[in-house]
């Protein structure tokens, strides 16, 4: 990975990355600068776990953690402008950049811009695209990326091609001299499809050298994947969700090795104004520290909850279990299933009284937070998708997203188990229960806790 640029250059000043300007304080003493990249001055590269926690501020009171400059200007040493690395938050914040550099060591990626939203990220990606530019994409996004692309179609002149990624052959298919982009969510959002990034982006770039592939890694986050590795050019995340964990901040990040891509996209957030404030960048950074533990406890949790509910009867989607259909695909991209799963009752009504019966599990939209939630994509995250392309596109009026947090399983289980016999979803068996409506068994059903009486 390349550092952040040193050198006072005109361009490094224009990015708003550069070194800062080193100056004396009243007694004469140098002060480094403040705050200094993320990086270990050492080039040391650690474990990801250890890199999340460790960031080396040099800060000039070797503050532990890193300051928040709430400042929106800076003052300038003469009337010439230039010369100093800030001159305007908009342009450029130490608090900001040193957020951006720990995470371009954490994804893996050489430089990573922060801005106000995950939706804030897609706006800042798409303005690479010219009217008549054509995008290849999914047909299972989450509700906000179809809407703004569905904009972009009716008032931007962009041609959008939704295919299913899950087959790379509808991909190429669709890709052409007029594609600009391909953007790529996997898994998808809410059905939890795999999307194999490495073989779509080798046919993107073969047929078209200047596509830009792009990939939506919000479900998954740095800690289980990590899409510029597997041929991507953009990966971007909403910071909302595991980054910072706590759903206590809107943000969005954008990774990128590409300098001069880098350099397109900077313009824009700079232009445009939607890079991450001072104090959101603070929490951000704080957040990521503890995204090992989290995702490690949420995806474990995730994982008993998927097998209880497969052996119960639901067809369950979550590429933990050995029945999701890609779960080769999923494992040979990816160190870990997540913490998102979704699974079908059969009956939209009874779906709903499920999650109304939930008590833990908190109605909401969003994932990635130490809470665990419940949701219907279809009423909720995914709304703006009118129910005839909800029809169109396949997607189950009645699925359920259970986005899994820190808790402890058997608390949600029981939880679950509770919603599930006061929703009606489930026939009382003298071993148990057993879903009714949906009921595709699909993996190791009647095995091992399915037997066990709900806590009810
Ligand atoms: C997969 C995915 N990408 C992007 C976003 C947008 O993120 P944000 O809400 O931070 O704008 C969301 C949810 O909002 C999402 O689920
Ligand atoms: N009303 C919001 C809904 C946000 S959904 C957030 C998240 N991506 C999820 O999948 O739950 C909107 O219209 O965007």
């Amino acid at each position: 990975m390349s550092g952040p640029s040193t050198g006072e250059s005109s361009k490094a000043k224009a990015n708003g990355v550069g070194k800062a300007f080193v100056t004396k304080d009243l007694d004469g003493h140098d002060l480094p600068p403040s705050p200094a990249p993320s990086t270990p001055r050492n080039g040391r590269k650690y474990a990801l776990m250890t890199e999340l926690v460790y960031t080396e501020s040099n800060d000039q009171y070797n503050a532990s953690s890193v300051p928040i400059y709430q400042s929106a200007t800076f003052k300038q040493d003469s009337a010439m402008g230039g010369g100093q690395e800030y001159d305007y938050t908009r342009s450029g914040n130490p608090t900001r950049t040193h957020l951006e550099r720990h995470l371009a060591k954490i994804m893996s990626a050489n430089r990573a811009l922060v801005v106000s939203s995950g939706m804030g990220c897609l706006d800042v990606i798409t303005r690479l695209l010219r009217p008549g530019d054509e995008v290849v994409t999914g047909d299972d996004l989450y509700g906000g990326t179809n809407r703004l692309l569905k904009y972009l179609s009716t008032h931007g002149g962009i041609i959008v091609h939704h295919v299913d990624t899950t087959q790379p052959e509808a991909v190429r298919a669709a890709v052409n001299s007029k594609t600009a982009m391909v953007l790529l969510e996997t898994p998808t959002n809410p059905l939890i499809k795999i999307v194999d990034i490495p073989t779509i982006a080798s046919h993107a770039h073969q047929i078209n050298p200047t596509a830009i592939v792009a990939v939506d890694n919000t479900m998954l986050s740095p800690l289980l994947q990590n899409p510029l590795d597997l041929g991507a050019d953009i990966v971007y995340e909403s910071g909302t969700k595991y980054l910072s964990g706590h759903h206590d901040l809107m943000a969005g990040v954008i990774a990128i090795n590409d300098a001069s891509l880098g350099d397109r996209l900077f313009f824009t957030i700079n232009a445009s104004g939607c890079g991450l404030s001072p104090f959101d960048s603070w929490l951000l950074l704080r957040g990521v520290k503890t995204l090992g533990v989290r995702m490690e406890k949420q995806q474990s949790n995730a994982q008993r909850i998927a097998e209880f509910l497969e052996s119960h009867g639901f067809r369950v989607r979550y590429p933990g279990l050995k029945s999701h259909p890609q779960y080769d695909l999923h494992w040979s991209m990816a160190r870990g299933a997540g913490a998102v799963l979704s699974f079908e009752t059969g009956d939209v009504n009874v779906s709903e009284r499920i999650v109304e019966s939930a008590r833990l599990w908190a109605i909401s939209v969003s994932f990635g937070c130490v809470n665990s939630l419940i949701s219907m994509p279809c009423r909720m995250s995914h709304a703006s998708i009118d129910e005839k392309t909800r029809r169109e596109r396949n997607m189950p009026e009645d699925i359920i997203r259970l986005c899994v947090g820190i808790e402890d399983p058997e608390d949600l289980i029981d939880d679950l188990s509770r919603a599930l016999v006061q929703a009606g979803a489930v026939n009382i068996t003298p071993d148990g229960f057993r879903a009714l409506g949906a009921g595709n068994v699909v993996g190791e059903a009647d095995s091992g806790k399915a037997a066990e009486t709900p806590a009810v």
